[in-house]
């Protein structure tokens, strides 16, 4: 054990994370050569693409230091923070941190909130300073930036550069030097925290843990307390590259478990796994049920294809347990999901999966957040989508929920920022000079507000220099309104939307224009209109075709008329017959770029 040093990389997104791990596998031959490529924890085609790292994943290393061999287990974690609780659980797996930050960027808001998260578990911090190959690097100003923050010395920040393989082997001496061996008893009865969970077709559902006390062999009937499931443990073994098989994994290390789990929802990170013969008395702490936060109905393009939509569905569920959904019926677009979501980015992944891992071609509607209506009648009603909010005369309040945003910015963009959040009727809570020119502004706000395009527009008014992070704060009361959109009379549930009374004017006002430029003119006059219960709040009109396409063809040519209509159906996926009017997809998205 004391040979051990369990540790994770954290840092902001785009800081470096995963080209830095690179080097370190690289570095203690943990991967021949010739089988190296960038990037290697990201091992979904998405994630390489995207350039993030979606979900966690642990490597094991052997690092040769005077005269012993030393087993790092380097833990990588998500940076976006639609996955902080994965982070929170990687975190809790360890002993120490490398602190990432970009040299040419500086303290951003994830840096400074997993950095918490860190100092919360107690871990060691190495400090370091990457990207210094830069010609924009400012190694000065971060470094002190860095010492400010966590107060360590000026030599205790490593320099690096991932891309280089500057620092390299100061990095893996500070781990040997600087992290503590795990602590634990190996004669106690078992107790090891599941920190991740991989999918593989072939073999089931692979649990990632670390073991706190005792040791966990093959064959053993383990238990997960949180779930109260059982299984045999069918093979563990270490994560090198590829899975190498163990017989036994002892206290302080960390380790792989499969067991013929089917479903991701059995395995739930955070999870206490023990054995059955001799169970441990209390289960690992901070394990908490992730909740969606952002839901959105999910339909296919051919309402035919909705089986196999459902199967999609559930094969991406059987490795993504944080996505949630059930069927869902609406009258414009017939059969879907209801779908919840960690955040506004897990739902783009999912919805991008879909499309690419499954072939799917689908509708997202308007996101919304879970509302909480206490109606006349004193019950609680939840509500995440607009067509199960309760008719106006019988809510009695409705509260929404409220996160606590921290923003990271250069100060001359602290004015633009305020504005943005106020719009978003945000409340400043505090506001923190942390450098001369850089500001950390908190503010409370409302999430409805932050799922309608807020990071594109403050990343917008900022030129990229503002960093976001947030936590869930509670339930609020606020004055919503569900916004009805009608075409030519009929309403399109799938677009309506729960919004402030304040802003509903304005919102229905814009949408319609929005839906005016977005819907293909056809051959019929089309009115868009907006309604809150029966009171019409806006209109606009999208003007009859002139002429049919075919009119073009003179009657003559067939093949060209062939090919005109070709054309036209391809211009037709993506669109919904909602009673006589086409929409396509990007309307219904439209809420989300009213700007
Ligand atoms: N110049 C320079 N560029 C780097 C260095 N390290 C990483 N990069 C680049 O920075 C970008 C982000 O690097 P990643 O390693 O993907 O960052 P990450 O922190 O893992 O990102 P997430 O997984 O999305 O959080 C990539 O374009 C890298 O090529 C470095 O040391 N120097």
């Amino acid at each position: 054990m004391k040979n051990i040093r369990n540790f994770c990389i954290i840092a902001h997104i785009d800081h470096g994370k995963s080209t830095l791990a690179d080097r370190l596998i690289e570095f203690t031959n943990t991967v021949q050569k010739r089988d190296m490529m960038n990037q290697l924890l990201d091992d979904m085609d998405l994630e390489r693409e995207r350039g993030i790292t979606i979900k966690s994943h642990a490597i094991q290393m052997q690092y040769p230091k005077d005269g012993e061999i030393y087993t790092f287990n380097l833990i990588d974690t998500p940076g976006h923070v639609d996955f902080s609780y994965e982070v929170s659980r990687s975190i809790a797996a360890c002993e120490g941190a490398l602190l990432i930050v970009d040299a040419s960027q500086g303290i951003e808001a994830q840096t400074i909130s997993n950095l918490y998260l860190a100092i919360n578990h107690d871990l060691e911090i190495i400090p370091v300073l990457n990207k210094i190959d830069l010609p924009g690097a400012m190694p000065d100003e971060v470094s002190d930036q860095i010492i400010d923050l966590i107060g360590c010395k000026k030599e205790d920040i490593i320099h690096a550069s991932g891309k280089e393989g500057i620092g390299i082997q100061e990095i893996l001496d500070a781990v040997v030097a600087r992290v503590p061996a795990p602590k634990g008893e190996p004669n106690e009865p078992l107790q090891a925290l599941i920190f991740d969970s991989t999918f593989n077709s072939y073999r089931g559902i692979e649990v990632i843990f670390r073991v706190y006390n005792g040791e966990i062999k093959k064959g053993d009937r383990v238990k997960f307390i949180n779930t109260g499931k059982e299984y045999f443990a069918d093979e563990i073994g270490t994560l090198g590259l590829e899975q190498e098989p163990k017989s036994i994994i002892k206290t302080g290390d960390v380790g792989y478990l499969i067991s013929g789990i089917k479903e991701a929802k059995e395995v739930k990170v955070g999870d206490t796994i023990t054995q059955v013969a001799n169970p441990c008395t209390t289960a690992i702490q901070g394990f908490e049920e992730v909740k969606p936060m952002v839901f959105a109905g999910i339909y296919p393009v051919e309402t035919s294809e909705f089986e196999d939509l459902r199967d999609a569905m559930e094969k991406l569920q059987l490795n993504d347990a944080s996505l949630v959904w059930e069927p869902e019926t609406s009258a414009a677009l017939g059969f879907g999901f209801r779908c919840g979501f960690l955040g506004m980015l897990h739902m783009e992944i999912v919805q991008e999966r879909l499309e690419r891992e499954f072939d799917m071609t689908v509708i997202t509607t308007v996101p919304s957040v879970k509302f909480k209506v206490q109606t006349t009648a004193g019950e609680t009603q939840w509500v995440s989508a607009p067509s199960e909010l309760p008719e106006p005369n019988l809510i009695n309040v409705i509260e929404e929920p409220y996160i606590k945003a921290q923003i990271i910015t250069k100060s001359e963009y602290t004015g633009v920022i305020m504005s943005l959040c106020m719009d978003k009727r945000g409340i400043l809570i505090n506001q923190i000079y942390l450098t001369t020119d850089r500001v950390e502004l908190t503010f409370d706000m409302p999430l409805s507000e932050v799922v309608f395009d807020f990071f594109d527009r403050l990343k917008t008014i900022s030129r990229g220099y503002a960093s976001l992070d947030y936590e869930y704060k509670g339930y609020e009361p606020g004055y919503m309104v569900k916004l009805d959109i009608m075409l030519n009379g009929e309403k399109v549930d799938a677009l309506s939307a729960i919004v402030h009374r304040d802003k509903a004017y304005d919102w229905g006002k814009r949408l319609c224009e929005k839906l005016r430029e977005l819907l293909p003119r056809q051959q019929f006059e089309i009115a868009i209109q907006a309604a809150i219960g029966q009171k019409i709040i806006a209109r606009e009109t999208v003007k009859a075709l002139r002429k049919d396409v075919l009119a073009k063809c003179y009657g003559g040519d067939i093949s060209r008329k062939r090919k005109l209509l070709e054309k036209q159906k391809k211009g037709k996926k993506r669109m919904r017959q909602v009673g006589n009017v086409e929409i396509p997809q990007e309307a219904f998205m439209a809420v989300l770029k009213l700007d």
